[in-house]
C-alpha cells in the first residue's frame, strides 16, 4: 500500500560530531532508503537540517553562531552546498528532488498555507522528493519555526502524512536526557503525549553540539503530527535503513500513536500554523465549558487578557495557572476584551457602545490542545 512518509534528519545525524564534517555514509544510506521507498510507490518528503552546520564547516567556524545575522549568512553558504550533495546522490539513483524553503509566514496566511499544500501535492504527484528546510537566510525572529522538528510536524500535518520519522543522534526517547542520566528508562510507545507529563519524562531543550531544540521540539512535532493522525517515530539517524524495518512492523525507536479523533485541517491551521499574539486566562467554569462541554468562549469566563492583538487573530487560552488548554481566533481585539472581560454577553453593547459578537471565540474557531 502506498503511503506518505515525512522524514526529518537533524544536524547531529548529518555531521560527524568530532569534526563537524558531513557524515557521507549516513547521507548516502538515507538517499538510498528514500529512493527505494519512492520507487515502491510511496510519497516521500525529506525535511533536512544542516544549512548552518555545513556553512560553518565551509567557513571554518567551530561552533554554531549565536548572532542572527551571522547565522543567516552561514545558512546561505551551507544550504547550497547541502543541496549539491543531495542532488549528486539522488541523481545517481535517478530520483528527482526539489528544494522547498519555508518561513513561518508562509503558513500563517491561509492563502499561502493552501498554496504550499498545492505545491507539495504537485511535487509528490510528479514523483519528486521535496527537500524542505526553514529559509533561515530571510526568516525573522518573530516569524520563525526556529527548529526543523516543528517544521516537519507542520509539514506532516499539512500533507496528512501516514508517518513522520524524526532521525536524531539518540536511538529513542528516554525518561531523561541519556547524556546526563545514564540509567534513564527507554520509552518504546507513547499512546497519549499527556502521559509524558504525568510520568515526569524530562525532555531537555538543550540539543547536542550542532542540534537545535533537543527533545522538547521533537515532542512538540509529535504533538502536531499525531493530532493530524500521523504516526510519529523518533529513531537514530545513523541507521536510515531502520525506516524500512519500522514500516515492516519492527519495534525500533519510540512510536507516538496517532490521535484517534483527528482535528480538521482548518482547525490544525488555527492551532499550529498561526502564531498566537496574546493569551486569555480563563476561570474554572470557562475551562470546563470549552474542554468538556464543546462550548464557545464567552467574555464572562475571561479572568485576564495578556498581549496586544486584533480581531480574528490567534490567541492561547489557559487556565488561571497559565497551563495552555486551547487556541482560537478572537472576535474582539485586546483593547475591547480588557473592557468586557468577566461581563455577560448581554452587557457588551452597553460597555463598548456598539453591538459585537455574542461569543469571544466561536467553537468553530476554537481548538483544544
Ligand atoms: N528525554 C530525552 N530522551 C532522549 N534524548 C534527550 C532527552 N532529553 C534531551 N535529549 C537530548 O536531545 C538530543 C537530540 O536533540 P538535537 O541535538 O536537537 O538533535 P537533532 O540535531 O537531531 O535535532 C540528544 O542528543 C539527547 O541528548
Ligand atoms: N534550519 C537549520 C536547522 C535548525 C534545526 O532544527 O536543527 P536540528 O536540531 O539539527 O534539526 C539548518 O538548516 O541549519
Amino acid at each position: 500500500m502506498s503511503q506518505t512518509i515525512v522524514v526529518k534528519i537533524g544536524t547531529s545525524s548529518l555531521t560527524q560530531p568530532e569534526t563537524g564534517k558531513l557524515s557521507l555514509s549516513t547521507i548516502a544510506t538515507l538517499v538510498e532508503t528514500l529512493s527505494q521507498l519512492r520507487q515502491k510507490g510511496n510519497r516521500v518528503i525529506l525535511v533536512s537540517s544542516g544549512a548552518v552546520g555545513v556553512g560553518c564547516g565551509c567557513l571554518g567556524l567551530t561552533e554554531r553562531p549565536k548572532a542572527i545575522a551571522l547565522k543567516q549568512a552561514v545558512a546561505a553558504v551551507g544550504q547550497g552546498k547541502l543541496m549539491r550533495v543531495y542532488d549528486d546522490l539522488f541523481t545517481t539513483l535517478q530520483q528527482p528532488i526539489a528544494q522547498v524553503l519555508l518561513t513561518r509566514s508562509d503558513l500563517v496566511q491561509r492563502s499561502r498555507y493552501l498554496n504550499v499544500y498545492n505545491t507539495f501535492k504537485e511535487l509528490l504527484g510528479l514523483g519528486v522528493i521535496p527537500i524542505v528546510n526553514e529559509n533561515d537566510t530571510v526568516a525573522i525572529d518573530e516569524l520563525k519555526f526556529g527548529d526543523n522538528d516543528t517544521l516537519s510536524g507542520l509539514v506532516a500535518s499539512l500533507v496528512e502524512a501516514d508517518w513522520l520519522f524524526l532521525l536524531t543522534d539518540v536511538d529513542r526517547l528516554y525518561s531523561a536526557d541519556p547524556r546526563f542520566v545514564p540509567d534513564a528508562r527507554p520509552i518504546s510507545l507513547v499512546s497519549d503525549i499527556k502521559e509524558l507529563t504525568r510520568s515526569q519524562v524530562k525532555t531537555g531543550a538543550q540539543g547536542s553540539q550542532w542540534g537545535t531544540g533537543g527533545m522538547v521540539t521533537k515532542i512538540s512535532a509529535a504533538r502536531i503530527a499525531t493530532a493530524a493522525g500521523v504516526r510519529t517515530v523518533i529513531t537514530e539517524g545513523k541507521y536510515p535503513r531502520n525506516i524500512e524495518k519500522i514500516l515492516q512492523g519492527e519495534s525500533i525507536g519510540t512510536h507516538f500513536e496517532p490521535r484517534p479523533e483527528t482535528t480538521s485541517a482548518r482547525k490544525r491551521w488555527i492551532a499550529y500554523g498561526l502564531v498566537p499574539s496574546g493569551k486569555l486566562y480563563l476561570d474554572a467554569g470557562a475551562v470546563r465549558a470549552i474542554s468538556t462541554g464543546g462550548k464557545s468562549l464567552l467574555a464572562a469566563g475571561i479572568a485576564e487578557v495578556e498581549g496586544e492583538f486584533d480581531t480574528q487573530e490567534a490567541v492561547l487560552l489557559s487556565d488561571r495557572d497559565g497551563n495552555e488548554i486551547a487556541r482560537g481566533l478572537v472576535n474582539y481585539n485586546s483593547v475591547e476584551l480588557q473592557k468586557i472581560q468577566g461581563f455577560r454577553s448581554g452587557d457588551i453593547r452597553e460597555i463598548l457602545g456598539y453591538e459585537g459578537a455574542e461569543t469571544v471565540i466561536h467553537r468553530d474557531n476554537l481548538v483544544l490542545i
